[in-house]
């Protein structure tokens, strides 16, 4: 699915500018870095395309859905498509690790056979079918996200959202979780991800919007982390 914000100013409560005339157009299928520092307004920027937060200004359509114009049913239907990955995995700890892939589909009524083989492909794909039957709190911080991802991706979402995916993760973990993600987009998922890691932006080199004081300061096929300095 594709992206495309104009204008949007958010102004949350207290006078505070979390985002400021934001234009961004994000095609499907492409793999985009947001970078900026702590405040800078790149999870806000997720909030309002994953529809959390509503604008103060402007427009936001992904895909064929305006944000803006959406009853409870067009929300439902959106909220299919989408995909989110957050630092700290948020899965629940008194299910098992099927389970928590499982459920998402379980409540949307999929019938048990194919709940079964569509649960188990993803975790199949990242690597954690030997781990399912564990809880969370059995897991390393890697495997839980790893399994974050498969219940994120296990309803084949068009977009899926990662803010600071790698945030908890050490080096290695987080790059193997970048290379996940690099797989999954490569199969056609849009992924938009927020993050602080240098390395990785610089080692796995996608598009870069950077974000200051919310507003778009840098918008970069394969970026860097960094803008390049001309000397
Ligand atoms: N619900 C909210 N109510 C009031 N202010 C908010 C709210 N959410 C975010 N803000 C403010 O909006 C600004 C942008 O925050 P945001 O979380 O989007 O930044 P960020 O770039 O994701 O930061 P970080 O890198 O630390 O996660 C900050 O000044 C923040 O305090």
């Amino acid at each position: 699915m594709d992206i495309r914000i104009s204008g949007v100013t958010k102004v949350f409560e207290g006078d505070i500018v979390a985002l400021e005339g934001i234009y961004l157009t994000v095609g499907a299928g492409e793999f985009v870095y947001l970078v900026g520092t702590t405040g800078s307004g790149k999870t806000t920027l997720m909030r309002v395309i994953s529809r959390e937060v509503l604008p103060t200004k402007g427009q936001v359509m992904v895909g064929e859905f305006d944000l803006r114009r959406m009853r409870s049913l067009d929300l439902a239907y959106y909220r299919r498509d989408l995909g989110i990955v957050f630092q700290d995995f948020r899965l629940l700890p008194h299910l098992t690790v099927l389970e928590n892939v499982a459920f998402i589909l379980e409540a949307m009524g999929v019938p048990p056979k194919e709940v079964r083989d569509r649960s188990g492909f993803v975790l199949e794909r990242v690597g954690m079918w030997h781990r399912r039957f564990l809880r969370p709190t059995q897991l390393s911080g890697g495997e839980q996200q790893r399994v974050a991802i498969a219940r994120a991706i296990v309803n084949a979402p068009a977009l899926l959202l990662a803010d600071e995916p790698t945030g908890n993760l050490d080096p290695r973990t987080s790059d193997e979780i970048v290379q996940l993600l690099t797989s999954i987009n490569a199969s056609g998922t849009t992924i938009l991800m927020a993050t602080h890691n240098q390395y990785l932006v610089d080692a796995y080199r996608h598009r870069v919007v950077e974000l200051n004081r919310g507003r778009i300061v840098r918008d970069e096929s394969q970026g860097r982390y960094v803008a390049d300095v001309d000397l």
